[in-house]
């Protein structure tokens, strides 16, 4: 579905993302795992066009992105930060984007909007949300138009336990629909029963992508959490044992 191709980004001198080759495919539920500073945001910003590369190119089901806008509707983006017009209301952003994407009403995925409560909340301004409320705003937004691929980007940050397995339930069951999940975030115990391939980077470069599997049987480890604190206390390591790109 997703197939990134020598994608190097620079900012100045520094090397952000540095030949990048891997391909993201549907039924997946691959978490984008590295330091800080390891060009997980920046690599997710040049999947949505919001970051041109400096090299290499980026298809999306086998068709160049450069250029094109279209793509993008068959993604669904959680911000790390959903940035809205804070004096709008939850009712506003919610109309203003279906007005956006002109989709049916009964071809929205409404499910995030009604398990996180949401209609309670319509008349509030996004101005005066607590962080975890304006997470779910941004959840159900990047569910609602039922895209292809998600994008999910500290997805769980300020939610609390029950939403969180709210939404780990909806990303799992959204994988089963043959769609490709990708998630980056620094909190692994989250991710370990929902995803299927780790894809890790360090310093702007891919160390490995592999089947979370893959990479328990490598560390002799039982758990993501485990075998990444592992990874991180080895020498760059050479993309082995990857799924096949
Ligand atoms: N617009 C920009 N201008 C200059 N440097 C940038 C810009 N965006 C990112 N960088 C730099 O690129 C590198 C990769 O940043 P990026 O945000 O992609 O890392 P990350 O892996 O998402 O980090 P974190 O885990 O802290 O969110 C960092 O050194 C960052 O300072």
């Amino acid at each position: 579905m997703i197939n990134i191709q020598h994608i190097s980004k620079e900012f100045g001198k520094l090397k952000a993302l540095n030949d990048i080759n891997v391909t993201l495919e549907g039924g997946e539920c691959i978490a984008l795992i590295g330091p800080n500073g390891s060009g997980k945001t920046t690599l997710i910003k040049t999947i949505l066009g919001m970051v041109v590369p400096s090299a290499g190119q980026i298809l999306f089901d086998g068709q160049s992105i450069e250029q094109k806008w279209i793509y993008r509707n068959e993604i669904g983006y959680m911000p790390q930060i959903g940035q809205y017009p804070e004096n709008m209301t939850i009712a506003q952003v919610l109309d203003m984007m279906k007005d956006i994407r002109k989709m049916p009403e009964n071809k929205l995925d409404l499910e995030l909007y009604h398990a996180f409560n949401l209609p309670a909340l319509l008349s509030k301004r996004m101005g005066t949300l607590s962080g975890g409320t304006r997470q779910k705003v941004s959840a159900c937004l990047a569910f609602m138009f039922s895209p292809k691929a998600l994008i999910l980007d500290e997805p769980t940050a300020g939610l609390d336990p029950l939403s969180t397995e709210i939404l780990k339930d909806k990303i799992q069951r959204e994988k089963e629909k043959n769609k490709l999940i990708i998630i980056s975030s620094h909190v692994l115990s989250d991710l370990d029963d929902m995803v299927s391939q780790i894809v890790y980077l360090q310093d702007g470069k891919l160390i490995f992508h592999k089947t979370l599997q893959q990479l328990k049987e490598d560390t002799g480890t039982q758990k993501l959490s485990k075998a990444i604190a592992h990874v991180m206390s080895l020498p760059n390591q050479p993309n082995e044992g990857a799924v096949h790109e």
